[in-house]
């Protein structure tokens, strides 16, 4: 059986990694694209040397440095696109190779930017993680060193959940944890059955 994606996927705050917990819990494997750029982007990691090519100042130790590419992006509009022409590439790479290793039924994906870079036809279906924007707003403002001005810049830079809501195949509100526990074990159920039919 061909390997079923499932590409998760919600706003700042929203839930991502706590439900991407219930699915690795229910025995699925995640990848997770935050953590694949921290790789590529560590000491041996493969954006080092064509970042390092486009930008030198931001390469220290052998690693990229996060700080020095955030204050280049903050100099020159242009930079991003030509970031993300090198890092997207690697990013889908180290995608698919956990796909070709992956020996069950169904992986999810954890894509914070899933909707906004296109992703999603890259999947079979895709799952947002959604909550009332003042219980997003209270989860957040709760972490050490946000502020009020972080996070209205953070939204700003996000496709509002609205529209989010619009594409995706499935949603679970993340207004408790069994009912998120509940929710991931029905869309399991339910995506087997569909493969089953
Ligand atoms: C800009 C960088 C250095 C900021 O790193 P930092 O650790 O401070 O924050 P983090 O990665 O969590 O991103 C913070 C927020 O920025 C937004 N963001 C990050 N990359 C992008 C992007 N390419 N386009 C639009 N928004 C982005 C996200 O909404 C995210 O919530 C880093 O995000 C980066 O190198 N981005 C370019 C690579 C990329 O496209 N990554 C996205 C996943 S493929
Ligand atoms: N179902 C839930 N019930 C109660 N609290 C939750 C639930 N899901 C997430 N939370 C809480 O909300 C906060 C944000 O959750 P989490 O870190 O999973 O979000 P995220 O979408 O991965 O965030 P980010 O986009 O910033 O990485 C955490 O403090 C977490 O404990």
């Amino acid at each position: 059986m061909t390997l079923f994606r499932l590409g998760l996927t919600g706003s700042i705050g929203m839930g991502k990694s706590t439900t991407a917990g219930f699915f690795r819990a229910a025995g699925l494997p995640v990848w997770d694209a935050d953590a694949a750029v921290h790789r590529l982007y560590s000491a041996g990691g493969a954006a080092v040397a064509p970042i390092g090519a486009l930008l030198p100042d931001a390469v220290i130790g052998g690693a990229v440095s996060r700080d020095r590419l955030k204050q280049a992006l903050a100099r020159d509009a242009k930079l991003l696109p030509k970031l993300e022409h090198i890092v997207h590439p690697l990013v889908a790479a180290d995608r698919e190779a956990f796909a070709a290793k992956t020996v069950t039924d169904i992986a999810v994906f954890d894509i914070p930017l899933l909707f906004e870079k296109g992703t999603e036809t890259d999947m079979d279906a895709t799952l947002l993680v959604t909550a009332p924007a003042a219980l997003q707003r209270a989860r957040v403002l709760a972490r050490p060193g946000m502020t009020e001005a972080q996070f209205a810049l953070i939204l700003s830079r996000q496709m509002p959940d609205r529209d989010k809501r619009a594409r995706a195949t499935h949603i679970i509100e993340t207004l408790s944890l069994p009912s998120v526990e509940s929710g991931v074990t029905a869309l399991i159920a339910y995506i087997r059955g569909t493969r089953d039919a």
